[in-house]
């Protein structure tokens, strides 16, 4: 079985072609960066390590590589072939993969009506369906027909912590022991082969809002009020017993949405939370402030983890208050080599702090999640 899979980083490397590959798939992997292709095609397999106390190194075989910039031609040719395509490439970076996804599907489908999973595993709602809508939109009407028949793009939840890597050897890998990956199997072409390792469920709805607004929730919110507090890894923001329990309140307040909207058990859910939060202190990961903090207006908008769980909260008389305490924190973090922390500074300078965050989140702003916004950054600032 081949896979072909966008993103030879972090999680590409460290979760997705190391459970594809035990699960017995061959994984090309597709990069723009020229080091990680050259060094995954020449060895064709790298190490991957538990950051847990045994630390075991696992490696990852039967692998290899194709530049997206400089073989086009030839990941198209694997696409056409493959089982299975998967992405971790950031979701914004999904319009720029597209093309060549589309490409691959046009080849396969003139010739193969051969099933095709194209599953995104990015940190988004409806990761695949937006890939999707972008792969469509470069495909004609016959192609797009026979894709109907033949190409499914499943959504997907992936929940594994794999830091920013600095080692000798730029394939390795350290990553967190814990892993979760769910698949919408409602959307999976009818006799498909499960992959060993996926949990494949009915409704993927609960789980990914379960993942984003609890881990990736937390997770930001640790990383932009560890920012203003001057921390540099979440490990230190996390050591900040304060800093811990405005965390925890973030997540009390998405734990209710949770738990009234999808009927997870209360108690279990709490149980939930305290995982989590374990997992960001784990002391034999270093996760830099910086990488959990990075694109904030991707984190401000509309339907990710900070706006739309406010406003589920607000729709529902619940509360909302520490969720906007966090939103704040986006609208203070600064991080010179991050385009999206730049230019939400530049906004903020340029508009006045009130119309950049209507801008990025919709909010207008006599709403009263964009009023307790302002409200927190005065407190915050
Ligand atoms: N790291 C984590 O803990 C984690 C966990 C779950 C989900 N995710 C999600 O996975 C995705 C990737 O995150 P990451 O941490 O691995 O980031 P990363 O930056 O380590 O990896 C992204 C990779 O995509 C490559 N890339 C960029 N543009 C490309 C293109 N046009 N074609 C092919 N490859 C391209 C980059 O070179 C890089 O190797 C994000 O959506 C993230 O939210 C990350
Ligand atoms: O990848 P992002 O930028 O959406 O979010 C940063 C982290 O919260 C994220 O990568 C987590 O480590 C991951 O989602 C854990 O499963």
């Amino acid at each position: 079985m081949k896979a072909v899979h966008f993103g030879a980083g972090n999680i590409g490397r460290g979760f997705i072609g190391l459970l594809l590959s035990q699960a017995g798939y061959e994984v090309c992997f597709v990069d723009v960066n020229e080091a990680f292709v050259s060094q995954l095609k020449e060895r064709g397999e790298y190490p991957v390590t538990l950051a847990s106390e045994g630390q075991e190194t696992v490696i990852v075989k039967k692998v290899t590589a194709l530049s997206s910039v400089t073989h086009a031609e030839e990941v198209a040719a694997a696409i056409a072939e493959a089982d299975l395509v998967t992405t971790a490439v950031g979701v914004s970076i999904l319009k720029h993969i597209a093309g060549v996804v589309a490409e691959g599907i046009k080849r396969r489908v003139a010739v193969s009506d051969k099933p095709l999973h194209v599953i995104a595993c990015e940190n988004a709602i409806g990761g695949s369906a937006q890939l999707k809508e972008l792969v469509y939109a470069q495909l004609d009407d016959t192609a797009r027909a026979k894709a109907d028949a033949s190409v499914a793009f499943p959504n997907a939840a992936v929940d594994r912590i794999v830091p920013l890597q600095q080692h000798e050897d730029i394939l390795k890998v350290v990553v967190e022991p814990f892993y979760e990956w769910v698949v919408d199997a409602s959307q999976m072409l009818p006799g498909y082969t499960p992959v060993e390792g996926v949990h494949y469920v009915e409704n993927l709805e609960p789980y990914i809002e379960r993942k984003l607004f609890t881990v990736n929730t937390g997770h930001c919110s640790a990383a932009y009020l560890g920012f203003l507090r001057g921390y540099e890894t979440i490990q230190q923001a996390m050591a900040d017993e304060n800093l811990t329990a405005l965390v925890r309140e973030v997540l009390e307040e998405t734990g209710a949405v949770l738990v009234q909207k999808h009927g997870f058990d209360s108690a279990e859910h709490s149980k939930y939370i305290d995982k989590i939060l374990e997992r960001f202190r784990n002391p034999a990961l270093t996760d830099e402030v910086s990488r959990v903090g990075r694109s904030p207006i991707r984190k401000l908008s509309p339907n990710d983890r900070l706006v739309s769980p406010a406003l589920q909260a607000y729709d529902r008389g619940l509360s909302y208050k520490a969720l906007t305490r966090s939103m704040a924190g986006a609208l203070l973090f600064q991080a010179a080599d991050d385009p999206e922390a730049v230019e939400l500074q530049a906004a903020v300078a340029e508009l006045g702090v009130e119309a950049a965050l209507t801008k990025y989140t919709g909010l207008a702003a006599d709403h009263a999640v964009h009023q307790s916004v302002m409200a927190e950054y005065a407190a915050l600032k």
